[in-house]
């Protein structure tokens, strides 16, 4: 006899952002049983991406083929089973998607995706032609200045949108991106039946149909009103007609959007039971599965750096974004991105330590805090906040490295203290992402921010993990007898699972004493290569 039944419920999750498609299989106790991951660089060479991405022929243009992310579907399922992964015991899926990126889909894409024969892989037959647009946007493109101002001034400026979106007009947001496609490719967005978000399209695959958009990725775009959590119809006015319909209608994080698809209980006999959660973006993710309460600053080190918090009600902020919050569905939560993040930190290791992080580290530790006042712009890409291109490095390998990261983690602190947020020893700074594994960088985070900084215990990033946790606590809620009051999202899984955080690093006692002078003399460089236009 095996275990009881109950005991046996297995929860998936998976990640799909900038760099890798990776999954996690969770048992009824959210332990890790099995994980996978594909790295589009490496694991599907065919599609030439650098650091998950092609670049377009127009400057500061990105874009990514979607069927590299259906081909790595098929492979991230495979692994899981070479694993001995018993995907018959998956009651519930859920993802995490790299936000702002879209993908249009043709009639016959929809239609192929809803007839999946199971005898073949998903990329055999989600090809190429179940798109419009086979040069998806994604998150690092900012071609959509005009689109930004025409869009921005259409609803009554860029507070206006800040107040009703969250964000005032960012390139890389998914309405000026639509709206790009609508003006350039007039044809192909006539014919686009359905746009999915990188989140919902991850749930639209199991789904075996499109997927709606969630209410927290989908403050993401520019087009939803965070406060009603409805398409606002002045701004899909101004970005393209009949998007609506496009778009479908906005739901809660939470959402049960249906069983998995007959192809996957045929191909890796899930159970016709399993559940469709509804994704959400890869930040509010790792929000969802850092699992501390508001009054930590959390961080993400991915291929960007982001900044997030909880918040109770929504901020009337000039930069930055406010998102709905991917669990307190009635709250919120604040972003800050950083473009020049992870691939420039990876650049300068080639150039200087051979791709060697121990030998990166002994460089960044040989120079004194402080690094004689030396900091390093790299904005290699237009940065998002301030949208500033520019590069001031040094020549010695010790001081290029420690001007580095100092100078990054200088602009992150900056750009968030003009916003009104404070740090000090009282902060606690909870740190993911695949450079978190990096004590050096976490270290000079905590000197710069004066503050404390801990890490997950889990070995997996928060994104992917809180892909899985939403997708268990989404099920509880439906399965809940209807007369219960539920635990809130944090209460329901941490009576699962605990959350343990290890201190990693705690600031030195002259920080603040060194970092105060730096952060005025960072934001006047960061405010010299600003673009004056925006
Ligand atoms: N030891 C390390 N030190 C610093 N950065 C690292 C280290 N290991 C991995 N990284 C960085 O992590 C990045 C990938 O992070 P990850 O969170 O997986 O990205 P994403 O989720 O955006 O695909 C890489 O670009 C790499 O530079
Ligand atoms: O644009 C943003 C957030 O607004 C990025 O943070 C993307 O969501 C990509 O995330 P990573 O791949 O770096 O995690």
């Amino acid at each position: 006899m095996g275990p009881p039944k109950q005991l046996k419920r297995a929860f998936l999750g998976f990640d799909l952002s900038t760099q890798k498609l990776k999954a996690v299989l969770l048992n009824c106790k959210l332990e890790v049983i099995a994980a996978a991951e594909v790295k589009f660089d490496t694991d599907l060479p065919e599609f030439r991406t650098t650091g998950g991405a092609n670049n377009g022929p127009d400057k500061n243009e990105y874009f990514v083929q979607p069927v590299m992310w259906v081909k790595a579907m098929d492979i991230v399922l495979d692994r899981l089973v070479m694993q001995q992964a018993d995907l018959s015991t998956v009651v519930a899926i859920s993802g995490s998607g790299q936000q702002h990126g879209s993908l249009y889909w043709s009639k016959h894409g929809i239609k192929t995706l809803q007839n999946l024969n199971s005898e073949k892989f998903l990329h055999a037959q989600i090809d190429d032609s179940a798109f419009v647009v086979n040069r998806t946007p994604i998150w690092m493109d900012s071609t959509t200045t005009k689109q930004c101002l025409e869009m921005e001034m259409a609803v009554g400026g860029k507070h206006k949108m800040a107040q009703l979106t969250g964000s005032k007009c960012y390139e890389r947001f998914t309405g000026p991106q639509i709206r790009k496609i609508y003006q350039k490719r007039c044809h192909a967005y006539e014919e686009a039946k359905r746009i999915s978000l990188v989140s919902s399209f991850i749930s639209s695959l199991f789904l075996g149909s499109i997927c709606p958009i969630d209410f927290s990725d989908g403050s993401g775009m520019n087009l939803l009103d965070i406060r009603k959590k409805i398409w606002s119809k002045e701004c899909l006015n101004v970005c393209a007609p009949d998007l609506d319909e496009r778009l479908g209608v906005p739901v809660s994080p939470n959402t049960v959007v249906g069983n998995v698809s007959k192809y996957f209980v045929k191909r890796f006999s899930f159970s016709p039971d399993c559940k469709v959660i509804a994704s959400t973006g890869d930040n509010p993710s790792a929000l969802a599965g850092m699992l501390v309460n508001s009054k930590w600053l959390t961080i993400s080190l991915g291929t960007s750096d982001t900044l997030m918090m909880s918040l109770k009600e929504p901020l009337n902020w000039e930069e930055g974004h406010v998102l709905c919050h991917p669990t307190e569905t009635e709250q919120y939560m604040t972003l800050l991105c950083f473009k020049n993040a992870s691939l420039v930190r990876e650049g300068i290791n080639k150039t200087t330590s051979g791709g060697n992080w121990e030998k990166f580290n002994e460089y960044l530790e040989s120079t004194p805090r402080g690094n004689f006042g030396n900091m390093a712009v790299h904005f290699n890409d237009m940065e998002i906040i301030p949208r500033a291109q520019g590069v001031l490095r040094f020549s010695s390998p010790q001081i290029e490295i420690r001007a580095l990261i100092e100078g990054q983690m200088l602009h992150h602190r900056s750009v968030a203290e003009d916003l009104g947020y404070r740090f000090g020893q009282e902060t606690h700074i909870l740190v993911t992402g695949g450079a978190s594994v990096n004590k050096s960088i976490l270290q000079t985070i905590a000197d710069v921010f004066n503050s404390p900084v801990y890490t997950q215990d889990e070995g997996h990033e928060a994104a992917l993990m809180g892909a899985a946790y939403r997708a268990a606590y989404a099920l509880y809620l439906q399965e809940l007898d209807k007369t219960g009051t539920p635990l809130c999202y944090r209460d329901y899984i941490l009576s699962l699972t605990t959350n343990k955080l290890n201190l990693v690093c705690e600031p030195n006692k002259d920080s603040e004493q060194i970092y105060a002078p730096m952060l005025l003399r960072y934001r006047e460089m960061a405010r010299i290569l600003a673009d004056p236009y925006k």
